[in-house]
């Protein structure tokens, strides 16, 4: 997508082998599940261990502002919902179970790590855990889905990430995610913010520092086995 760089990265980030990736396909561009999700089956064959995913979203919960830092502790996947679903057609036995479970999809010991990360790091004030649903796009939502989303729980809202967490957890990664509030979602009919991609990247660029930090510190202090890789 615009903006997003379009590149595979190989290299040694504190001593952990790591592929990066520089943006992502997303279902709104019209590729297939299979294709947005290509990549974390490659980095499985690759010996990757851990997939760290990173996404902007909108916020709809009232305690996230602009800027902050939400670690996803939970996802929607609503096009998985419906039948969206990257694992749809024949099971790949060589990778996973038919009928993975989701529970627990984002590590609950990264999660912690992380937190810790951001207090040394002092930026703990800007970051907290909170839910996160993939909704299709590429329209941002209209005040009545932004209503409905807030209703069920989503603490912050995008275009990505659910299905490549999904292909991940089938084939037994370790997952860790964060979410870049770029903008607040708009609930009332009195709002007259309206969200834009331009505004969205901006706020990418002005957390890019804090964000890399993070990530890096968190990779640095990860357990892993040997041999093993990571997946950013
Ligand atoms: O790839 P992500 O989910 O981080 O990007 C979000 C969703 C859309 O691609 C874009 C909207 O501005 O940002
Ligand atoms: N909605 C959906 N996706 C997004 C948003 C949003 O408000 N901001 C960044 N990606």
């Amino acid at each position: 997508v615009q903006g997003h760089a379009g590149r595979l990265v190989f290299g040694d980030l504190k001593g952990k082998t790591c592929v990066c990736m520089q943006g992502r396909f997303h279902m709104y561009e019209g590729h297939s599940l299979c294709k947005t999700t290509f990549p974390v089956r490659v980095f499985k064959l690759l010996g990757v261990e851990t997939l760290v995913v990173t996404n902007a979203a909108g916020s709809l919960a009232d305690g996230l502002q602009i800027g902050d830092i939400m670690i996803i502790k939970d996802h929607i996947n609503f096009p998985g919902l419906v039948g969206l679903n990257p694992l749809t057609g024949p099971n790949e036995d060589r990778f996973g179970p038919r009928f993975p479970a989701m529970s627990g999809c984002y590590h609950k010991g990264l999660r912690c790590l992380a937190m810790e990360v951001a207090k040394d790091l002092d930026v703990a004030a800007i970051m907290q855990e909170g839910v996160y649903a993939m909704v299709g796009g590429p329209n941002f939502e209209s005040i009545a889905e932004a209503r409905l989303l807030h209703r069920v729980g989503v603490d912050a809202v995008g275009m990505s990430t659910a299905p490549e967490v999904v292909v991940a957890t089938h084939c037994g990664m370790r997952v860790f995610g964060l979410s870049l509030i770029t903008n607040k979602v708009g609930k009332s009919y009195e709002d007259s913010d309206s969200v834009n991609h331009e505004g969205v990247l901006e706020v990418g660029r002005l957390r890019s520092d804090t964000v890399q930090q993070l990530v890096t510190e968190l990779i640095r202090r990860m357990e892993i086995n040997n041999n093993t890789s990571t997946a950013v």
